[in-house]
């Protein structure tokens, strides 16, 4: 492994090293700006720079199925929302990662898309190429699927379209393992009128159907750094430097996007910057909490809001740090009287299980300990679970669009509103779009997700310091509407464990609780638990027409500037009933395609540049200082963190490893 550390370090560059300019800079070296920076740096006559205020995590445990339900806080910015005020005021957390792969790097590996209505909304949006038929492609050039193991398919009955998967990066395939009480589910499903389909991931996201693991035959984590970064570590025409965040963009006087000012991590806000030039394009993929705030520190944004920030509009875009959108959650719990054995408890209960499952892992990486959040999905049309959807989808049309809306909409972002509205009501009324998520995977209790809230929410700068975090309100549940699907999800559970298969494990339900009947009592229970997020943020930059609140045209170019374009999640218009990871992947393949072909059609000088030309080039910088580590005594394990700015634990390493540092604020036992 330290090998692996070694080649993996040397492919970084440090600040010293950076050219003066690149053909490209990519803000950002989350998933989709690793995706861009691959298709961008094959062609050898181009350079790229990618620019990531995160480290590597090389926490072999990072790789492992367990990594999937344990995200870890260092990789991970610390925000929380607003008071929620729909649910109870509370402040929620949010998940933006910050790391080298970003959300690739951390997630639950949950590895689905949507149906292909959600994709045909976004080109409905005015957004042409955007339907499912073209990002099919996309989702098929970024993935490969591996045969699972036979045994498991067919016990399981374990079914998917090998059409949908193409040979690309990413490998996707099914855990060795499910629990015995999933076959049940399954036929409780078809039993309430849920139609069992072959395959979500070829257009057909809805009602139930299996779902993947973006994972290797070993159970290994496949993402966007093993699989689109360090695959291509010897193109010396593709530079990532860690560490660093990018401050802003700026303009020349025709408003060509020309440079990044870029600012080591940790120094003060304020403090020296080196700025970096683009010959050709800039494109952001700091991701939905941090693009539309590099882009309002730059100047696009709301004025109002930029000139309370002081900062000089060069775009008035009321758009961006709009549209912000998730799938919020609350939890139901059933439990089963009479479950079957094994379940997911015996693995706490059984030693003689625990033991067995621990055997089949270590030495065949096989068993109950492959798994990881699941492999089965209810997506269910809203028409299936309330018979009386017109009558709701009748309401929201009468609704005035403004009255839920953050006060800081313009009317060009209510417009869009309420053009998305259009689409929605038709995906509300249609019986291939689902409207909610019901995860399951053997167990009584789960999470309960709406996956087409009408509340939108906000990320704007914080107009007293830029340089903080910037302030997210989700709104949630803000739309009382959205609390009425969260009455007729919970309802529909509720039959489901009472369709005549469960009878045999004899389901008890334990929250909300039988005693609570009323929509209202419902409705209290859900909003109490429920968060604003579950990790798939996006909308913060929305793909729409500018006269309808959007800030990047279906080229992905942010409007009122050239040379600038964004390609990662922050551009979706309308949040699709999926968890986001699969289509991140396929908006950034078609992103790259898209920078790619307008290149084509109008060349730069950059193929001449020398790619060694180093730091007497680069624009001033003041010597960045080693810092120093002050540690409290005592030995850290392997893996663990022994140094870096600001650690107080110990500094030594169990014998065996060695603290090496990995970047200024990470020295680690290897
Ligand atoms: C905890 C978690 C669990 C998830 N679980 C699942 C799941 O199971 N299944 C699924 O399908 N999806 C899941 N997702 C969602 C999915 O991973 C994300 O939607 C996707 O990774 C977003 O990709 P992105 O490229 O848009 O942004 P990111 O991958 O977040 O990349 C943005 C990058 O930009 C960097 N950055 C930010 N600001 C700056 C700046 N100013 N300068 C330089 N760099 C900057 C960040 O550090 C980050 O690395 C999860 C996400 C998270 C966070």
């Amino acid at each position: 492994y330290p090998e692996l550390v070694d080649k993996i370090r040397a492919r970084q560059i440090n600040i010293g090293s950076l050219r003066s300019s690149y053909d490209y800079i990519i803000v950002g070296g989350g998933q989709s700006g690793l995706v861009i920076a691959n298709r961008l740096s094959e062609d050898s006559t181009k350079n790229v720079l990618v620019v990531e205020y995160g480290y590597v995590d090389n926490n072999p445990s990072q790789l492992e199925p367990s990594s999937a339900t344990s995200y870890p806080s260092r990789d991970l910015f610390n925000v929380t929302t607003v008071p929620q005020t729909g649910i109870g005021g509370k402040r929620v957390s949010i998940y933006a990662a910050s790391v080298v792969g970003g959300g690739s790097t951390v997630n639950g590996m949950l590895f689905d898309r949507g149906a292909a209505e959600d994709y045909d909304n976004w080109a409905a949006l005015g957004n042409p190429g955007w339907d499912f038929a073209g990002l099919l492609p996309y989702f098929k050039k970024s993935t490969t699927f591996g045969t699972p193991d036979p045994a498991i398919v067919q016990e399981y009955g374990i079914t998917w379209e090998p059409s949908a998967y193409g040979n690309g990066p990413i490998q996707v395939t099914f855990p060795s393992w499910q629990w015995p009480t999933i076959k049940v589910q399954w036929k409780a499903w078809n039993e309430v009128g849920v139609p069992t389909m072959r395959d979500g991931e070829n257009g057909n996201a809805y009602n139930a159907y299996w779902v993947p693991n973006n994972v290797d035959a070993q159970s290994r984590r496949s993402y966007a750094k093993n699989r689109y970064f360090d695959t291509v570590s010897s193109r010396s025409n593709l530079h990532l430097l860690t560490g660093y965040r990018v401050n802003d963009i700026q303009f020349s006087s025709a408003k060509k996007a020309e440079s990044v000012r870029i600012q080591q991590r940790g120094t003060p806000n304020g403090g020296s910057t080196t700025t970096i030039r683009a010959n050709q394009e800039i494109v952001l993929c700091a991701g939905w909490l941090n693009t539309p705030a590099v882009l309002q520190r730059s100047g696009i944004g709301p004025q109002d809001l930029l000139s309370r920030a002081n900062i000089p509009v060069v775009v008035d875009l009321p758009g961006v740090g709009s549209n912000l959108q998730d799938h919020p959650a609350t939890q139901i719990n059933f439990q089963y009287t009479r479950d079957l054995q094994p379940n997911q408890a015996s693995l706490y209960t059984n030693q003689t299980f625990q033991a067995w499952a621990q055997q089949q892992w270590q030495q065949f990486r096989k068993g109950p300990m492959s798994m990881l959040v699941g492999n089965a999905l209810a997506t269910l049309p809203l028409p299936t679970m309330l018979s009386t959807y017109q009558s709701l989808i009748s309401r929201v049309n009468s609704q005035n669009a403004a009255q839920y809306l953050p006060s800081t909409y313009s009317a060009a972002s209510i417009r869009g509103y309420e053009a998305q509205r259009r689409v929605l009501m038709a995906s509300y009324a249609s019986l291939k779009n689902g409207i909610v998520e019901i995860p399951f995977s053997g167990g009584g209790g789960t999470s309960l997700v709406h996956e087409k809230p009408l509340s939108r929410g906000t990320v704007l700068i914080n107009p007293s310091d830029k340089w903080a975090d910037p302030i997210v309100d989700y709104n949630t549940s803000i739309n009382p509407i959205d609390n009425e699907i969260f009455v007729a999800m919970i309802k529909f559970y509720r039959r489901w464990m009472q369709a005549p298969s469960m009878q045999q494990l004899g389901p008890q339900e334990q929250s909300p609780g039988a005693s609570l009947t009323t929509d209202q009592q419902l409705i209290n229970y859900a909003t109490q638990g429920m968060i604003s997020s579950t990790a798939h943020s996006c909308g913060t930059s929305a793909m729409m027409p500018q006269d309808q609140g959007g800030v990047v045209s279906s080229q992905l170019l942010v409007y009122g500037v050239t040379g600038l374009s964004v390609g990662d999640i922050s551009i979706i218009p309308l949040i699709p009933a999926t968890h986001t990871c699969a289509t991140v992947y396929a908006i950034a393949e078609k992103a790259a395609d898209l920078i790619k072909a307008r290149a084509g059609n109008n060349p730069t000088t950059s193929s001449t540049t020398s790619v060694r030309t180093t730091t007497s080039t680069t624009r001033t910088t003041t010597p960045v200082t080693t810092p120093t580590t002050t540690g409290s005594g005592g030995t850290q394990s392997k893996w663990g963190q022994c140094g870096g700015i600001g650690w107080t634990g110990p500094t030594a390493c169990v014998s065996g490893s060695t603290c090496q540092s990995l970047n200024p604020y990470y020295s680690q036992c290897l």
